[in-house]
């Protein structure tokens, strides 16, 4: 039996999330997105309308935008709930809270802890004994090693390589394609091979 599904969020990373929740079943029901100039993705009319009571609590929060994901979360309930594409490889010790989108061809291995609201996207790798806390987005094809700690918010760009026992701090970004080997400290941009550091916000 399918299990009704709101989407929350009407841009490109909802287009992925909307594909992993066909694929598992769920009936959507439809997106929802306060930006007016999106009607429709795919065959799925986009409601512009913020209202929480219109909607059962079976939301799933679609925004690619770490802040903004969090912010969302504020307002709305979300249900105990991840998405997880059938192709990705998940290790049984890995835990997960809820909100999680996984994409496409991802590996996560032994005893990974992983928060709420994280998007861990396509044919990234989280290995063994990783930390994942709430609103991170690790992008498609980062690599993490062992123990690796990502902190609230931060953003791992696409094709990143962070090296084992690494801590990336609060809302911190690091760039595409870089290869972090020192711990990056909160609210900072890191960038290139080996990472340094580009922006320290305050
Ligand atoms: C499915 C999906 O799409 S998921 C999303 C995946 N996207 C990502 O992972 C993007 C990650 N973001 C980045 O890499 C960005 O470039 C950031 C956040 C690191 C920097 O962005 P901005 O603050 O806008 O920096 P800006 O583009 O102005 O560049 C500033 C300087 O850093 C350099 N720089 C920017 N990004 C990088 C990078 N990834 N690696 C090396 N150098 C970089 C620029 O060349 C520039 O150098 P210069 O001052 O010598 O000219």
């Amino acid at each position: 039996m399918s299990k009704d599904l709101y989407i929350l969020g009407a841009g490109g990373h909802s287009k992925v999330v909307i594909e992993i929740a066909e694929d598992l079943g769920y009936k959507i029901i439809s997106i929802l997105d306060d930006n007016p100039s999106v009607e429709n993705i795919f065959q799925y009319k986009v409601v512009h309308s913020s209202d929480n009571s219109t909607i059962s609590e079976n939301v799933f929060f679609a925004v690619g935008n770490n802040i903004n994901r969090k912010k969302i979360a504020s307002r709305f309930l979300a249900p105990e709930l991840n998405l997880i594409h059938p192709s990705a490889v998940v290790s049984k010790r890995t835990t997960f809270g809820y909100g999680n989108a996984v994409m496409a061809g991802v590996v996560i291995n032994s005893s990974v802890k992983i928060g709420n609201h994280c998007i861990i996207n396509t044919s990234a790798c989280i290995d063994h004994d990783c930390k994942i806390d709430d609103f991170v987005h690790i992008s498609p094809n980062a690599s993490l090693a062992g123990n690796v700690r990502v902190m609230e918010g931060a953003h791992v760009g696409i094709g990143a390589t962070v090296k084992q026992d690494i801590t990336i701090g609060k809302w911190s970004v690091v760039g595409a394609g870089a290869v972090v080997i020192n711990d990056v400290p909160n609210n900072a941009v890191v960038v290139g091979n080996p990472a340094r550091l580009l922006i320290k916000k305050k």
